[in-house]
């Protein structure tokens, strides 16, 4: 359980014991009812005149079934708050962690890897408190009641009540945890697989389409799905032989009822509704108890899945905030000196000795071959990563003396894969800052998108599609510049903004750029130098 406690703790110590208390209070009434309407059936049986001796009885039996109802409402109202409080607190800071680290420790990491253990890694621990961690208490409250019950109905019956309790609610949750612990591992992989693999597929259809890779994907699948299969019926198995075990184990629990009070009845010194009411409260109590081989053997998958929540946390952040920051300066104005830069894992430099400084109202165009590193000095700038040698200032401070957040909130960056929502236009656009309608409409008429605007359905209120798969490349760049311009950060960087552009929509967005930022600083990585104007000063990279 060590491994899994972090998933138990935070719900709050009033909750906690409030679940439990309610699931054992929720048994309890259940042991009553069956006990209550033995000994009523029975001695409305053996004494059908005496109804005035059995009112009592029957005011009990209505008792304990109304409230067994009541308490099951409550316990499970309990302990699906507490529940969803600490899976809602496992996944925000499974969410804050990733979003502390990227982009550079999940530059290697799949992204639908990473959504299956935010999402149906982190649902999968409700498990833990509720199937394992509150019923084993609850089974735990449960059997001490009935053993203490049952020992003052027959004492020679408590022993005999303990140990089958014991092998019930001990024995078989071990064994269960020992025969499922590899099916729950291979489950658990193979379910995130599974979805990692459906994201990526489609993401990719069309290619596997049109590109001759869909026998191989449907291979694979297949193999997905086969191994799931194999580790569900696996643990099923498990989980059906706790099931026979723990009525074997409730059925000798009534005969060892049966037998032992049954003695005492023939000698005169129990009445037959004590009979009945002690060995059907006896076989009611395995309820709790008996049902922990089956969550127990849940137990492999829920490890499985904590294991990959908490490998999130092995991703670490490759920039941090400083001990002792720095106030954020006024000017932004942003210098690189002397920069050297080489990827982790990698043997040579991207950037050596890069120099470059842009002021407030200067715009400079960033040109070099492919891979000469442009995009690299751009991440540098927003502290993606710092530089192995030199340093990258903004109004004379090291970015590293400034607090990530403060330094970051001085850019606005439109980068090179321009990164669209499933949302409308207004929605992509408002995400950098709010701004009216007609604000919105003259920014997307300056960028040339005023086309875009015409034709899709809704204007501003259109939607753009899944990562705006209803726009062209040209115009999902159009609109990152525009949340560029949008965001008011006095440092623009854009990255390759007209690539997909023709030269007279290209030089639209860049007259838009030079109207729009006239006081900012902006840096623009380009491979078409020739459609700047005057305005810009142009320095090669590589
Ligand atoms: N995360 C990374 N890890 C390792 N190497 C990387 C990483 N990102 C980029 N590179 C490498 O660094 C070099 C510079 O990449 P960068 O994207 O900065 O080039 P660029 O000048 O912007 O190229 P382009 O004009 O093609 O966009 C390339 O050789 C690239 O393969």
């Amino acid at each position: 359980m060590s491994g899994l406690w972090r998933f138990v703790r935070g719900g709050g110590r009033a909750r906690t014991l409030g679940s439990v208390l309610l699931g054992a209070g929720t048994v309890l009434a259940s042991v009553g009812l069956l006990s209550v309407s033995g000994a009523l059936i029975s001695g409305a049986a053996l004494k059908p005149e005496s109804l005035l001796v059995l009112l009592p009885l029957i005011t009990s039996v209505r008792l304990f079934g109304i409230s067994r109802a009541a308490l099951r409402y409550g316990e499970r109202l309990v302990s699906h708050d507490l529940t969803f409080r600490l899976l809602g607190r496992v996944r925000g800071e499974a969410v804050a962690h990733l979003a502390r680290v990227a982009p550079a420790a999940l530059v290697g990491a799949r992204g639908g890897d990473l959504l299956a253990r935010v999402r149906s890694d982190v649902d999968e621990l409700q498990g833990v408190y509720l199937r394992l961690f509150a019923p084993t208490l609850v089974a735990a409250l449960v059997a001490l009641v009935t053993v203490a019950l049952v020992g003052f109905v027959d004492p020679r019956l408590a022993p005999v009540t303990l140990g089958l309790l014991g092998l019930a609610g001990v024995a078989l949750p071990a064994l269960a945890v020992r025969a499922a612990a590899a099916a729950g591992r291979a489950q658990n992989a193979a379910r995130a697989e599974l979805g990692a693999a459906t994201l990526e597929a489609l993401h990719g259809l069309p290619d596997l389409v049109t590109g001759g890779g869909r026998p191989a994907a449907e291979g694979h699948f297949a193999r997905l799905l086969a191994t799931l299969e194999a580790a569900e019926t696996r643990r099923a198995r498990v989980t059906g032989a706790a099931n026979a075990a723990r009525d074997a184990l409730g059925g000798c629990g009534l005969i060892a009822a049966l037998l032992l009070v049954g003695q005492g009845v023939a000698q005169g010194e129990t009445s037959g509704p004590l009979l009945a009411a002690s060995a059907l409260g006896l076989l009611a109590s395995f309820e709790a108890v008996g049902n922990l081989g089956s969550a127990w053997a849940t137990y492999g998958s829920l490890r499985a899945a904590a294991a990959r929540v908490d490998g999130l946390r092995a991703l670490r952040p490759a920039v941090e905030d400083p001990e002792r920051p720095v106030n954020l300066p006024a000017d932004p104005t942003l210098r690189f000196e002397a920069v050297r830069f080489r990827y982790p894992g990698v043997e040579t430099d991207v950037l050596r000795d890069v120099n470059l400084t842009v002021r407030p109202g200067e715009r400079v165009a960033l040109v070099g071959p492919s891979g000469a590193g442009k995009s690299t000095l751009l991440g540098l700038a927003l502290r993606f990563w710092d530089p192995g040698a030199g340093r990258v200032t903004l109004g004379g401070v090291d970015l590293r003396d400034l607090i990530l957040a403060d330094a970051r909130s001085r850019f606005a960056w439109a980068p090179q894969q321009a990164e669209v929502f499933g949302g409308t236009l207004r929605e992509n656009l408002c995400l950098a800052a709010d701004a009216t309608d007609d604000d919105l409409l003259a920014l997307l008429g300056d960028l040339g998108l005023d086309g875009l605007l015409a034709r899709l359905p809704g204007g501003l209120s259109g939607w753009v599609g899944e990562y705006g798969a209803q726009l062209s490349a040209g115009e999902r760049a159009r609109l990152s510049v525009a949340c560029a311009l949008l965001r008011p950060a006095p440092v623009l960087l854009l990255d390759e903004p007209t690539a997909h552009l023709d030269p007279a929509n290209a030089r639209r967005l860049l007259r838009a750029v030079e109207e729009r930022a006239r006081d900012r600083a902006t840096l623009l990585v380009t491979h078409q130098p020739e459609l700047l104007g005057p305005a810009w000063r142009v320095v090669g990279l590589g």
